[in-house]
């Protein structure tokens, strides 16, 4: 019965739903609204009735006009219920609990309300159901949307106590006041499923109560307001209409049905369709599940009430009506089929599109593949970039600049940084300016921000360091203002750990790590020297007595030895660079400044030399390694210098200033490079000057009120970068070049037998000439064949004969014997590339020295040293010397064609050849051979030279 009225409840609202569909819409219907509309007005009923049951003060929790919200609220605690309840029928809730303890007072007492609430709610429902009523769940006050159920049953219980009230008599009648609808039609209400399921559940209380006369007119009047509906919808439709709005709707009402027993609770399955198999729906339900029973459905509709309107009409026209029906289903059916097709063929394109895109997906992926492999690529190339970039720039011999940042100090406060941003060897510096804020950026090979470790720093300029084994100059020098972090990068923190030991000693070893690795083919030695310049006095660093004995430095000097006279030490672990280290740390000039408590006052200098052969083709290498700490730049009113400290700070920054000068005139490749203006300058100068591979590690600290100085450091640093020193050479000597030093050390035999003879002062010539300094690693034509022998060979390699100073040049002209001191540096410098006529040195009267075309004026020479006392009474200038070519061709020739660009080119003139033999020694044999007379043993005659070899004018 109850599945019955569901079915016709549904029928109205589908056969509503149909006609809005056609277009027949009844004016101002507007479902949703009504039915707001009708939820609100039976809330209010329920409500008003409760209130009005239990006074507004008991019934205060809920108003007269409640939202859902609020009757839910109300109603939860389950008070009002039980109360209304207990007046409906006196004893039907034993035990209410009216006022929940005071939760304030009791712990738990927000869990304990809700299980009195609980309680409540759950002894009402109890005796609602037993009274039969429709109930709700405890759990519909508890979540919104819910309270359709709620108010149902408070309005069956309303109705229950109204017909309570008469007596008992008569049909009790349970509809809620509806209000009518603007149509005119009543409303047909769709969601009254939990009442109607109640009523279905409890039959026999029902019946007991009377109920089922009540439902038999329920169902009365809601099939007479359906066949009113459809009759009133109908009366207005052309014949030919009716078949397609009857066939609308059965379908509709078909689907209405799948959707409501799918989506009604199991009560409803299985109570509902007993019934309606006892109410002979059986084919409605049964035809539920599919189209292909439609005309079953149709049959059975036909029978039902709700379809009596039919009966109207007349049987054969019906008959008719039907048939039609019939055909359109057989229509419907085909359509169906068309569907079904059209289902199979868009399966097949979705099909058909899941592959193209599953082709797509994988292309896609390829086009992924493709792309990554061409970005490791990019940064294959990147980093070969990077590697030529490198390789250019030594080449160039270009100073590598790193720039360190140190962090903030943790005993200062939080200072803002002046460095703004850090990335890709570019760093970029607030700057005050005069609108505000601007800013400066400087680029470098490296910047290492304030978090870099020391092992990313000293990764970074490991190959460099690794190059002294393969025989190369390195020289890496800290520069940047006092406290900045140089001796942190060089050396390390005063408490020394591993991972916080500086480049110094993992350069060290590392150098060991490789020799080990190498063992097998190079046997390797490695010394050190440290050495400190301390107001502008160069000290040992290795000293274990205290002696404080000045040093000379000497550059270019035997075995490459810059300061010949330090302590060498030879090294063959970690633990003993730690010691020498160690000792070397304790013996450096240290003092507290303003700035920095543990402030270098000198610079200091690890020098570490390396020899090695290889054991297979017996070739020598030598590669030296200059680590430079320098005392840092300071401003005396910030450091607060005083007495000994104030001296310090001024060498400190004069020997500094120096070096600016010397870096400058690098940069502008001037001639002449003030090395001398400075001990620091002098002991860098084969680092600065030379073809070794340097690099400057400058420091900045990030404090903002240190700007000017951070400035002024990083504008030297970008000046730096751009010296370029010419590539680096390796020291390298093989055995070719063994058997060139054999030749010469033979001559140098030779000339030294010949020194010996009485009266041969050409002796103090060749001696003299051992001292002639070369530019690092250049041969100098003049200076080998001035010599008469080779100070470097090809490779830079210094040979014995390279020594250091100023030649002492004995003139052997005849106007008198003259001791005279020339710089050869100077020389040198100035002397013109390689013509022939170069190879002879004149001196004139006014002792103009004449190189080539070139003249220099040594008037200041001093001339008292005159043995003889002879004056000279010519104008033309004397040959002071020539060379012998004929030696010296072979040799220089060997040594040409190992190096690239040989300078040494001795060409051939005729002349010289001719008098190739002139001069090298009072021999008989080159007497004879080139007829040149010699005074009293010594050198030519002016005139005879004159005469014999075509002096120049
Ligand atoms: N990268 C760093 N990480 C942590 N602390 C650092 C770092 N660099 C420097 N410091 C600390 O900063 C202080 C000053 O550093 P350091 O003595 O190395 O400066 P400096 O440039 O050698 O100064 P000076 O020229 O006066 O000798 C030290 O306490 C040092 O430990």
């Amino acid at each position: 019965m109850a599945a019955e009225e569901a079915f016709s409840f549904s029928v109205a609202a589908v056969v509503e739903d149909v006609l809005q569909q056609h277009g027949t819409r009844p004016r101002d219907l507007d479902l949703e609204s009504r039915r707001a509309e009708e939820a609100a007005s039976r809330r209010n009923e329920a409500a008003g009735w409760l209130r009005k049951m239990l006074g507004v003060v008991a019934a205060k929790d809920l108003p007269a006009e409640p939202s859902e919200d609020e009757l839910r609220l109300g109603l939860r605690s389950g008070i009002i219920l039980c109360n209304v309840l207990n007046k409906v029928q006196p004893g039907a809730v034993s035990k209410v609990v009216e006022s929940p303890c005071d939760s304030a007072l009791i712990p738990d007492g927000a869990a304990l309300s809700a299980f009195q609430y609980f309680e409540n709610v759950r002894n009402f429902l109890v005796a609602v159901q037993e009274i039969g009523l429709p109930t709700f769940e405890a759990s519909d006050l508890e979540q919104g949307g819910k309270s359709a159920r709620v108010v149902n049953s408070v309005l069956a219980l309303k109705s229950y106590s109204e017909w309570k009230q008469t007596g008992g008599n008569g049909v009790w009648k349970f509809g809620g006041n509806l209000k009518p609808t603007t149509s005119g039609k009543s409303f047909v209400r769709k969601n009254s499923e939990p009442f109607t399921n109640s009523l279905s559940r409890t039959p026999s209380i029902n019946e007991k109560h009377g109920f089922a006369t009540d439902i038999d007119s329920n169902k009365m009047s809601s099939s007479h307001s359906l066949s009113a509906l459809i009759q009133a919808i109908l009366s207005d439709k052309k014949p030919e209409e009716v078949p397609t709005l009857v066939e609308s709707v059965i379908i509709k009402v078909v689907e209405e049905f799948e959707n409501r027993i799918g989506g009604q609770g199991e009560m409803t399955k299985t109570t509902s369709k007993e019934k309606s198999v006892s109410q002979g729906n059986v084919s409605i339900f049964n035809s539920a599940s599919g189209v292909k029973k439609n005309e079953n459905k149709i049959s059975e509709l036909t029978k039902t009430e709700e379809f009596s309107h039919k009966k109207c009409i007349p049987d054969e026209e019906s008959k008719s009506e039907l048939l039609k029906e019939k055909m359109l289903f057989d229509q419907q059916q085909r359509d169906i089929q068309d569907l079904k097709n059209t289902l199979h063929s868009t399966k097949a394109g979705m099909q058909f599109m899941q592959m193209k895109f599953h082709e797509e997906f994988q292309n896609l992926g390829m086009h992924i593949h493709g792309l990554a492999h061409a970005a490791s690529g990019y940064h294959r190339v990147l980093e070969e970039n990077r590697r030529l970039y490198n390789q250019v720039q030594d080449l160039k011999g270009s100073i590598r600049v790193y720039c360190r940042v140190r962090p903030c100090l943790s005993g200062q406060l939080n200072y803002l940084s002046s460095v703004q941003h850090i990335e890709d060897g570019i760093i970029t510096i607030g700057t005050p300016s005069k609108n505000g804020k601007g800013h400066r950026s400087f680029s470098f090979n490296k910047v290492f921000g304030p978090s870099a470790t020391q092992a990313e720093v000293f990764s970074d300029m490991q190959p460099l360091i690794r190059s002294v084994l393969d025989g190369y100059n390195v020289c890496i020098f800290a520069y940047g203002q006092t406290g900045s972090g140089k001796t942190y990068t060089m050396s390390g923190p005063k408490e020394l750990a591993e991972k916080s030991r500086g480049v110094n000693y993992r350069a060290l070893s590392d150098l060991f790590l490789i020799a080990d690795q190498r063992k097998e083919t190079f046997l390797y030695e490695v010394s050190v020297q440290m050495i400190e310049i301390y107001n502008e006095q160069v000290r040992d660093l290795l000293v274990t007595d205290g002696t404080n004995r000045r040093l000379e430095i000497r550059n270019s000097s035997h075995k490459g030895l810059s300061v010949p006279d330090a302590n060498l030490v030879s090294v063959s672990s970690t633990s003993d660079i730690i010691d020498l280290m160690n000792l070397g740390q304790r013996n450096r000039a240290v003092g507290a400044t303003a700035l920095n408590d543990r402030s270098s006052r000198s610079h200091s200098c690890l020098t570490v030399h390396v020899q090695g052969r290889d054991l297979t083709s017996g070739t020598s290498i030598r590669g030296c390694m200059h680590l430079v700490d320098l005392a840092g730049s300071e401003r005396v009113d910030k450091s607060e210098a005083t007495g000994e400290r104030l001296k310090e700070a001024q060498h400190i920054n004069k020997s500094l200033s120096a070096l600016g000068d010397v870096i400058s005139s690098l940069a502008q490749k001037n001639p002449h490079i003030p090395y001398r203006n400075s001990k620091l300058t002098q002991l860098l100068q084969d680092s600065l000057g030379g073809q070794a591979k340097t690099l400057m590690f400058v420091h900045i600290g990030p404090e903002v009120d240190a700007i000017g100085e951070t400035l002024s450091t990083l504008k030297f640093a970008e000046r730096v970068a751009t010296v370029e020193l010419g590539a680096a050479q390796v020291n390298k000597g093989s055995s070719d070049v063994k058997e060139l030093k054999e030749q010469i050390s033979s001559l140098k035999a030779a000339i030294a037998r010949k020194d010996g003879e009485p009266g041969n002062n050409q002796r103090s010539l060749c001696d003299s000439s051992e001292k002639y300094r070369t530019k690092a690693g250049g041969l100098s034509p003049l200076h080998s064949n001035l010599s008469g022998d080779i100070l470097r060979d090809q490779h830079g390699y210094q040979q014995p004969m390279g020594d250091v100073g100023n030649i002492e040049l004995h003139s052997n002209s005849t106007l008198r014997q003259k001791r005279q001191s020339f710089d050869l540096d100077e020389i040198l410098a100035n002397s013109p590339p390689w013509p022939p006529d170069s190879s002879k040195l004149y001196m004139d009267q006014s002792y103009n020295m004449l190189v080539g075309s070139k003249q220099f004026n040594f008037n200041n020479t001093d001339d008292t040293d005159d043995p003889d006392g002879a004056t000279s009474d010519s104008s033309e200038p004397d040959l002071l010397w020539q060379f012998n070519h004929s030696k010296l061709t072979s040799i220089t020739n060997a040594v040409g064609s190992k190096t690239k660009k040989s300078t040494s080119k001795p060409a051939k003139s005729p002349e010289l050849s001719k008098n190739c033999n002139s001069s090298l020694g009072p021999s008989p044999s080159r007497k004879q051979s080139n007829g040149v007379s010699q005074r009293n043993g010594r050198h030519p005659a002016p005139d005879d030279m004159k005469r014999r070899v075509g002096i120049r004018k």
